[in-house]
């Protein structure tokens, strides 16, 4: 299978179902508590997506006001897009249109310099697009729908993490957009791991297939770092798994030595070993690139070994060195997955360091 972002599906939808009525006006189904948790999923998002129908029927721009905008994505087959919608014009941000062959050339003129229009196939493929996504740098890809978009990446069995609020209201009207239409979607039941109500709204947050997996693999990392001993650097947890979720071996940082780097501390356990070309090694902290205590960094390490999938939760802050583990690693083609959820309990593990002690 090739390589793909992270996808976090994101959906408000009324009490039967529908996210939108079939009136010229948004339907504003999220409270502003919800809308403000929405603004800061999308700042932890590499790029969002949504369908060319939103486009045009609700205009959106797509941004962050709780950090940096993320990439905006399009999917089109038609090649009806409009170059003054805010999707073009509002943002720094880069914009991706995803179009169908035969639309590629029109719409690669109409929109100029204002977007970098993909030819996705004839027809379009999504997993095509899903890696042409993660070639570009994009770890984590927020999907906003609309109808046809969800059913497209459900039925396709792309999405690893579903939020889905439901309104307390109808909407009762035959043709309005459902969350999905009808589908050959995963018959597995989807893993529940938070409810919150925001306003009057339910929030409900999902997990599925390797997500699962992958969370409760990483959250055992985390915990890891608690048996680091006192130290005046990062403490941090490691675990590696082969191809079937078996643990090779853990490590925290300063577990034999003061300068052992968990990652480093539970890959000596191994030396050479062939599960490793299939294995996953989970990070509290993302693999160091660049370090003073010893020559060899952790993201070399991680190449060195052949492990092809990282998972880690927190990016390392500019503390001592501008990192660029997850950068380097992926630009040497292996999978890297960061699952943020995890990040604020591996930053409290480390306000002794400087700059840290606030929240
Ligand atoms: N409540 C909420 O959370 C949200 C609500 N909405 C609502 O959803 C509605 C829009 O949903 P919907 O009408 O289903 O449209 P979508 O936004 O899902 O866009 C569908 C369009 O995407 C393109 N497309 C679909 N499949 C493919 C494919 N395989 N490859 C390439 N392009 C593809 C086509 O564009 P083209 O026609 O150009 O070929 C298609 O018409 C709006 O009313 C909007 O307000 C939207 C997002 C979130
Ligand atoms: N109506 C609705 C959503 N709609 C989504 O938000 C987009 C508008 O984005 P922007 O213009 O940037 O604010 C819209 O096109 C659609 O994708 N989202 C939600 O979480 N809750 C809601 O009730």
């Amino acid at each position: 299978m090739s390589k793909r972002p992270y996808v976090l599906a994101s959906a408000a939808m009324s009490l039967d179902g529908f996210l939108d009525d079939t009136s010229d006006e948004r339907l504003l189904l999220s409270s502003a508590e919800d809308f403000a948790r929405v603004d800061q999923v999308r700042a932890g998002a590499d790029a969002i997506l949504v369908g060319a129908n939103t486009i045009r029927a609700d205009n959106p721009g797509l941004r962050s006001r709780s950090g940096p905008d993320p990439v905006k994505v399009t999917l089109t087959v038609s090649g009806k897009l409009d170059a003054g919608t805010k999707f073009f014009t509002t943002g720094d941000a880069a914009k991706l249109v995803y179009a169908a062959s035969a639309a590629v050339p029109s719409l690669a003129s109409q929109l100029g310099g204002l977007a970098t229009v993909v030819d996705a196939g004839d027809p379009p493929d999504l997993h095509r697009i899903l890696a042409d996504l993660a070639d570009r740098g994009v770890g984590r890809l927020m999907v906003e729908g609309g109808s046809a978009i969800h059913t497209l990446f459900f039925a396709e069995d792309v999405v690893d993490e579903l939020h889905l609020v439901i309104a307390p209201f109808f909407v009762g009207e035959p043709d309005a957009p459902r969350f999905v239409g009808a589908g050959p979607f995963p018959q597995g039941r989807m893993t529940l791991v938070e409810t919150r109500q925001l306003g009057d709204v339910v929030f409900a947050r999902y997990l599925a297939g390797q997500a699962v997996v992958d969370h409760r693999r990483l959250g055992e990392a985390v915990a890891l770092a608690d048996r680091c001993p006192p130290s005046s650097t990062f403490r941090v947890g490691a675990v590696i798994t082969d191809a079937d979720d078996n643990v090779l071996a853990t490590g925290y940082s300063g577990e034999t030595d003061p300068h052992d780097h968990a990652e480093e501390a539970a890959l000596a356990k191994l030396g050479a070993d062939s599960r490793l070309a299939g294995a996953t090694i989970y990070s509290s902290l993302e693999p160091c690139s660049e370090r003073a205590s010893r020559p060899v960094t952790c993201t070399r390490h991680i190449l060195d070994a052949g492990i092809p999938r990282v998972v880690f939760a927190w990016r390392e802050p500019d503390v001592f060195v501008h990192a660029q583990g997850a950068e380097l690693l992926r630009a040497a083609g292996r999978e890297v997955v960061e699952i943020p959820d995890l990040a604020a309990a591996v930053r409290r593990a480390n306000r002794h360091l400087p700059g840290l002690a606030e929240e």
